[in-house]
């Protein structure tokens, strides 16, 4: 065959064309085509810019101009601005965005755009009737996998069942009064290994890393069990996972979605989190396998009294594959980690910020000692009991709520709202859930810092039970609301005020001279408390019932 002059990679490219495609007619213009991209790599990378500005600009136009009265496009200023712009714009200012659209349509539908994706942004109005549509006419699961990036970060995987989904409403939640003495064991042992010694002197420290360690063991030891809760590298796997999630997922969006699986072969962060997989999936399946037949000839040891041991035991057949079953936890530790962590960062950086709230803590915690003892030996209704912390903790969350947005659904199938507005079959809903719990009609004087506001309202009569930071409301909905609200959130209270608790007792807790509470940081709709945020801790004094403790 006659082929031209070529260069570099460029025969050995061709000569790894499948013989099916060496058409004559195809062969001479590709091989050109990459002969020509490797000779003039600038030029061909910027008619591939220009490419896809082209084409995200023609199809913000044809968005737009078929965008209807009824579903207001908010957040482009022009036919023209090319959907990549518009989600650059919304990586940037997703808060005033969502503000402004809500605050302009706070009772009917509207909808942003980005390169990925148009969503339809709801008034919580809806809330009532779409709380128990089922999976089948609108799915949250789809929208997790699909807002997670699902085919290219792994987690897909939710997609194949709900086990996990189940574990944690019929198993973990239920059990969680019984968790409650290993958790304060793990942590202990946690705060041993990760917090310096400070010797009655102030030493700073950077809590984001910090309390990460803290709730990835106490998690571990919930989620796995004893020894395993201890490797270091499940450690690394359960954390490290999310965080390049996060990052690919980040970059991904910025692209329309027909480029999401060229882009991800070149994202690093989308390989490392692939090795992660990988090497879970490795360190878990003889332990799974050594549990599962010990299920079988009905064996129960203390490892049966973990999250792991309950999938096994409540799995289907299809839902038993070793590998999958490691995935999983993998993934439940996406869903649980890092948004305990940042919740319990946030109290921290909120308490140095308004340090008066310390002490009134301490009394309400110092009561609970006095009736139920050591916090060793608390159960899940002496941490019930500390409902000023559990004000702050949702106070605390208003401020710096993980998610702008929430309440995602894709819907199956048409659906006709009560009011006759319909739910194409494909669409992607979502609810502003911080514009809605910061309006005034919500939350009355939403800028205050407030701690002790839910606290307040829980003394009102009949309201005891309600305004907890676990409670699901109509306009509340951090963690959703519904059936399909987080199954993980009593489990999350729990472990955050167990480490909260025990940060607050034995240690004092400042910002450094000079400095305000760390600014978060938003990337599209995610709020993260700032990693690099310094405060600064002193051992305090042993109180009367730690005395007692280390004595027994
Ligand atoms: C402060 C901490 C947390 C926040 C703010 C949070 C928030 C949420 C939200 C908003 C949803 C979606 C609900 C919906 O679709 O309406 C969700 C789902 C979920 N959460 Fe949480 N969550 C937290 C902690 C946890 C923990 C500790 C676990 C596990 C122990 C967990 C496991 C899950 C799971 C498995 C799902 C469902 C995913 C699916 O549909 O497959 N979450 N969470």
């Amino acid at each position: 065959m006659d082929h031209p002059k070529a260069v570099g990679y460029a025969p050995y490219l061709f000569s790894r064309i499948p013989d099916a495609v060496k058409i004559e007619s195809l062969q001479k213009p590709l091989r050109l085509g990459v002969q020509y991209a490797l000779e003039h790599p600038y030029q061909v990378a910027t008619i591939a810019v220009l490419l896809i500005i082209g084409i995200t600009s023609l199809s913000s136009v044809v968005t737009i101009s078929a965008n209807d009265n009824e579903v207001p496009l908010y957040s482009v200023r022009s036919a023209w601005e090319p959907q990549i712009w518009s989600s650059w714009n919304f990586f940037r200012r997703a808060a005033e965005i969502l503000n402004g659209g809500y605050k302009k349509f706070p009772n009917r539908i509207w909808k942003f755009t980005r390169a990925d994706v148009d969503m339809l942004v709801l008034p919580p109005r809806y809330v009532k009737e779409l709380r128990s549509l089922p999976i089948d006419i609108a799915s949250p699961t789809a929208a997790h996998a699909f807002n997670l990036s699902g085919s290219h970060t792994n987690m897909n995987i939710i997609l194949k069942n709900n086990l996990h989904f189940r574990t944690l409403q019929e198993k973990l939640t239920p059990n969680l009064n019984r968790l409650a003495r290993p958790m304060q064991e793990e942590l202990e042992y946690a705060i041993n290994m990760e917090i310096p010694e400070s010797n009655g002197e102030w030493v700073q420290i950077k809590p984001y890393h910090s309390i990460l360690r803290l709730v990835a063991r106490v998690s571990a030891r919930v989620f796995l069990g004893v020894p395993l809760c201890r490797s270091e590298e499940w450690l690394e796997i359960s954390t490290e996972f999310t965080e390049n999630t996060f990052i690919s997922l980040v970059i991904l969006r910025m692209f329309p979605r027909f480029l999401h699986g060229i882009v991800s072969w070149f994202l690093p962060s989308v390989w490392r989190a692939n090795n992660y997989i990988r090497r879970a999936k490795r360190l878990l399946t003889p332990e799974i396998k050594e549990r599962q037949a010990a299920w079988r000839k009905g064996y129960q040891t203390e490892k049966q009294m973990s999250l792991l041991s309950w999938m096994i035991e409540i799995a289907s057949e299809a839902e038993s594959k070793p590998q999958d079953l490691a995935h999983l936890e993998v993934v439940i530790s996406l869903a649980s980690i890092h948004t305990s962590q940042m919740n319990a960062v946030h109290v921290l950086y909120d308490l140095a910020a308004h340090p008066e709230c310390i002490p009134i803590l301490l009394e309400e915690i110092d009561s609970v000692v006095k009736e139920k003892g050591d916090c060793m030996s608390w159960d899940k209704t002496s941490f019930y009991k500390l409902k000023r912390l559990d004000s702050l903790m949702r106070e605390s969350q208003r401020h710096n709520p993980p998610t702008l947005l929430s309440y995602h659904r894709i819907m199956q199938r048409d659906h006709i709202l009560s009011d006759g507005m319909v739910l194409p079959k494909g669409a992607h809903i979502t609810m502003p859930v911080n514009a809605i719990q910061n309006d005034p009609l919500v939350t009355p004087d939403p800028e205050e810092f407030q701690p002790w506001r839910y606290f307040d309202l829980r003394s009102q009569e009949g309201q005891g039970h309600l305004h907890q930071f676990a409670t699901t409301e109509e306009n509340i909905l951090n963690f959703g609301k519904g059936k399909f609200a987080c199954p993980g959130r009593f489990f999350a209270s729990l472990e955050i005020k167990t480490i909260l608790v025990r940060l607050l007792m034995d240690y004092d807790w400042r910002l450094p001279v000079g400095t305000e509470r760390p600014a978060n940081v938003a990337a599209h709709e995610f709020i993260f408390p700032k990693q690099e945020g310094v405060l600064e801790f002193r051992k305090r004094k042993k109180p009367e019932v730690e005395a007692t403790r280390s004595e027994e």
